[in-house]
């Protein structure tokens, strides 16, 4: 019987738990987790802070009871403090400040992240507040109960910070958010797309504060503004959402990483130290998109690189097929999803790029009812002419749609092949000749 550590369990190290234990029972698996509770869906954070589920606890899946019944053994508030790669053991320190030296003939770090707090003064300031953990979204909701609370500013308009926006907005805050790009969700979406979330968020009456630095955070113990290089803004809270940082302490000395820090793994989730894989938020993907690793902090991403771990560590070859950094976002009814590159990220990487837009009703001009505009843009390489990316925006869920081009990326389709691709019609769907095909069909 051979002994699998996992260290970390939220949803990188419960895909991974969950898989070796469906599959073999012929393992100790001992894991051991920091935290109080398993698997939170942080993308379920902004739902329950603005009331629109009623309360959090559909948003676990898994838990300590649940590994446990599978056959693992489950360590929680115990935090791993060293790894000896030599001896192949681990430290850890429970919550009682007892020590556990645990062997180990298989590793799986699944340490996760950690939000990017800026070292400006006065980011230590109360109510200056990180959105990660379940517990966060516990103290954004007991600080909301306080109508005194009344203007909030979140700092990144990146994914978190335009849901927790809407969210504010839900309580009848007033909400301004700043961001140093001149735009908001601009890692996904190219500027027509940011443009209608711009105007979207404007029209439901949040405060843009785009192309702004952030210099100082002012207070007196408690936050009471926020100063950029143009403005300050009044604050009684202060939201942190400028991104994740890959939390790989652990084995920061000794495994290859990133150049974020992030742990450096092949398509078998192998870090560069023997019988040591990494997965989740810590560690690299192989991006499809642009052919090599790449850091992108998804749940998507962290489930699928537990499976492939885990059948690894069973002895089982398995391969990650990569990722294209496939997302999407609903902010007041607007639904945005992309997948792959925007022309601006492909053009920043030297390729030449080249994007074929298309607008259309959904449906044929007879369907009176729901049927919506919907938006399209296809990034494609201008001389392979490989499917890049694909950008999508409707108030309807076209959400589906966007799988197709996340395949096409990853299978290196041509935009030709795409606009002949046997795509269904049925008016209640779509056109015969659907905004998909028509986007591919006039790619230059
Ligand atoms: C508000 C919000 C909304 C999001 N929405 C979406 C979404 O809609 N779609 C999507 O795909 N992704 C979303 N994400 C991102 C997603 O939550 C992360 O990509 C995902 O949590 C990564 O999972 P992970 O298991 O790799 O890491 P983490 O969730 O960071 O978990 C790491 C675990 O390791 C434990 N740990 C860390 N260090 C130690 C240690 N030394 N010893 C023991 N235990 C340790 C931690 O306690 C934690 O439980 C969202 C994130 C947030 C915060
Ligand atoms: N719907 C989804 O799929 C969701 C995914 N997530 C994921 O969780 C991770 C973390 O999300 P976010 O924190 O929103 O990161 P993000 O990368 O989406 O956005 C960060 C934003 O902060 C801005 N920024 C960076 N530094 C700044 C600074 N110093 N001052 C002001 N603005 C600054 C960036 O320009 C960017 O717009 C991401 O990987 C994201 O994709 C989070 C929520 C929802």
């Amino acid at each position: 019987m051979s002994r699998i550590v996992v260290i970390g369990a939220n949803h990188a190290g419960t895909a991974a738990v969950n898989t070796i234990l469906s599959n073999s029972k012929e393992h100790e698996v001992v894991v051991f987790d920091s935290n109080s509770n398993i698997s939170f869906l942080g993308c379920g954070m902004a739902l329950w802070i603005g009331n629109q589920i009623s309360g959090p606890e559909g948003l676990f899946y898994s838990s300590k009871a649940a590994l446990e019944a599978k056959g693992a053994k489950v360590f929680m508030e115990t935090r791993v403090l060293d790894l000896d790669f030599e001896r192949k053991t681990i430290l850890a320190e429970g919550k009682d400040g007892s020590m556990i030296q645990q062997p180990y003939d298989k590793l799986i770090l699944a340490t996760g992240s950690l939000p990017i707090v800026p070292m400006i003064p006065g980011h230590d300031l109360k109510n200056v507040q990180p959105v990660k953990l379940y517990q966060h979204a516990q103290d954004v909701i007991e600080k909301l109960k306080n109508p005194e609370m009344k203007d909030i500013v979140v700092v990144g308009a990146g994914y978190i910070g335009v849901e927790l926006a809407e969210a504010f907005k839900r309580h009848g805050r007033n909400v301004t958010m700043i961001d140093v790009e001149k735009t908001c969700l601009s890692a996904y979406y190219d500027e027509s797309f940011t443009d209608m979330m711009k105007r979207n968020l404007e029209e439901h009456g949040i405060r843009l504060a785009f192309g702004e630095k952030v210099t100082e955070i002012r207070g007196n113990g408690c936050v009471e503004e926020v100063v950029t290089n143009m403005n300050r803004y009044k604050a009684d809270m202060v939201v942190m959402a400028i991104g994740f940082r890959p939390n790989a302490e652990l084995g920061k000395k000794q495994l290859a990483q990133f150049r974020n820090g992030a742990y450096l793994v092949n398509k078998q989730q192998e870090t560069s130290v023997t019988d040591v894989y990494a997965i989740g938020d810590c560690a690299t993907v192989y991006d499809n998109s642009i052919d090599g690793e790449n850091y992108i902090a998804l749940a998507t991403n962290a489930v699928r690189s537990g499976v492939v771990a885990a059948h690894n560590v069973l002895g089982t070859p398995l391969e990650s097929a990569g990722v294209q950094g496939s997302n999407g976002i609903s902010i007041f009814d607007l639904k945005m999803v992309s997948t792959g590159l925007t022309l601006n990220k492909a053009k920043r990487r030297g390729i030449n790029a080249l994007a074929s837009d298309y607008e259309d009703l959904q449906k044929p001009e007879f369907i009176e009812s729901e049927n919506e505009p919907v938006k399209i843009r296809i990034v494609y390489d201008g001389e392979t002419r490989v499917v890049l990316g694909a950008q999508m925006a409707s108030r309807h869920d076209l959400s589906m749609g966007i799988h197709m081009f996340s395949l096409a990326i990853q299978e290196k389709v041509t935009v030709d092949k795409l606009a002949l691709t046997d795509l269904f019609f049925l008016p209640h769907f779509n056109k015969p000749y659907n905004y998909i095909t028509m986007a591919a069909l006039s790619a230059k």
